[in-house]
């Protein structure tokens, strides 16, 4: 199979989707591996890095998808790439379509077969694939949220450790799951006075047992959320119900019970964001004001650490990309539910029930596509 790699376009994206380490393994089993010229350069590989492993470099997008029966790649495509998709094509990345009606208008008219990251899982419920960037992003968080604070980009100037005599910063993670544990890691290392909160309570059990009293957990209900608020500098955002669009947990109205500059970080964003006033924002102009509250919305916060991201990320999607290369989609879906949950248009046909639901697009069962491919 020809497997593409075309440079990242969202803006300040600096990771690929393919290391060379996994382009080496591909080339061994048999495919022909194409590197869009420089795709790399941003995480530190260099085009004859690829060569060395066996790839082939092309000088264009155009070319590189004009060319590969499967495009491999880490964000969503942007509106000029997926004009570029084709029937028959198989699209691996990210997707996140629940918030996205554009990007799933235009990639169910490619006909093409797009499987998504985000919505693969494993056999202990978890999501192998978005599991690597939420550590980055988790790990992220209070660090762009302790700069959001700082009084020159509009926060209200509080030191999320405090000083010897002043309180820390009060940090209050909504979700436990992979992100909030991550940024509760952070923030707790940084000084600061950490809450986390979740849904579930087996989440919670496991947070208070390896924080050992580091920080506190709370169920997650609109009632301990608002009463949280008015001592709150820093909420972090880090909810997910698995490719449905994220649920908004703070109101425009209750922004009014928070100290003014505080900040909220959604790192929830790329499903929509979970807070009511939240719009995605770029590495390149990062935070805005609502009522006097600082938000940070950027929705590929590890592309900020592109060279740590992309080996982390390659090294959870290199087996996926293989089983995919090496059977066909069909085969290996058919061979493995977990790959099969990552399916979410398959030849203009939506495919993942939680985006059908946001959208109010009809989904076919994936099991019924497989049939009718079989
Ligand atoms: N902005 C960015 O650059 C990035 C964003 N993300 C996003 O971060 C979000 C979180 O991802 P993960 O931590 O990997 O997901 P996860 O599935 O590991 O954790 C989500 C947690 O949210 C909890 N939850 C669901 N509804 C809740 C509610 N109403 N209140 C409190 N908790 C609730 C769940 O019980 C679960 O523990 C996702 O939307 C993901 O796409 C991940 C990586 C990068
Ligand atoms: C998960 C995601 O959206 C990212 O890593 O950019
Ligand atoms: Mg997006």
């Amino acid at each position: 199979m020809k497997i593409g790699c075309p440079t990242e376009i969202k803006p300040q994206e600096f990771r690929v989707g393919v290391t060379p380490n996994a382009a080496h393994e591909a080339v061994q089993h048999g495919h022909e591996m194409l590197i869009q010229a420089g795709a790399g350069t941003g995480a530190g590989f260099t085009d004859e890095d690829y060569i060395a492993a066996g790839a082939r470099i092309i000088e264009t997008a155009e070319e590189v998808y004009a060319s590969a029966d499967m495009i491999v790649k880490v964000k969503e495509p942007q509106a000029a790439e997926r004009k570029m998709l084709r029937e028959g094509q198989v699209l691996f990345a990210y997707l996140h379509l629940a918030p996205d009606p554009e990007q799933t208008k235009d990639l169910m008219a490619s006909g093409a077969t797009c499987i998504a990251y985000e919505t693969v899982t494993d056999s202990r419920g978890g999501l192998p694939l978005l599991a690597p960037m939420s550590e980055v992003a988790g790990r992220l968080a209070p660090q762009s949220g302790a700069w959001a604070l700082q009084k020159a980009n509009g926060g209200s100037g509080v030191l999320l450790g405090g000083v010897p005599g002043v309180r820390p910063a009060n940090v209050v993670i909504v979700g436990g799951g992979v992100v909030g544990t991550a940024a509760a890691r952070v923030a707790a290392g940084m000084g600061a006075n950490v809450t986390v909160l979740d849904r579930s309570i087996p989440r919670l059990s496991y947070l208070d047992d390896v924080f050992m009293g580091r920080l506190t957990t709370q169920y997650s209900d609109q009632h301990s959320l608002a009463t949280l608020l008015p001592r709150a500098d820093m909420v972090i955002g880090a909810v997910l119900i698995p490719g449905a669009a994220a649920p908004k947990l703070i109101s425009r109205e209750q922004l009014s019970l928070m100290q003014p500059g505080s900040v909220l970080v959604d790192v929830a964003i790329d499903q929509g964001g979970c807070f009511e006033k939240s719009k995605a924002t770029t590495h390149q102009d990062p935070i805005y004001d609502v009522d006097g509250i600082i938000h940070y919305c950027v929705a590929n916060m590890p592309g900020a650490v592109a060279r740590t991201s992309t080996i982390a990320l390659g090294n959870a999607t290199m087996p996926f990309m293989l089983a995919l290369a090496d059977k066909g989609w069909q085969k290996a879906c058919a061979d493995d539910p977990h790959l099969l949950d990552g399916l979410n248009v398959h030849a203009g046909k939506l495919t993942y029930y939680a985006v059908g639901r946001a959208l109010g697009i009809d989904v076919t069962a994936p099991q019924v596509i497989l049939k009718q491919v079989g």
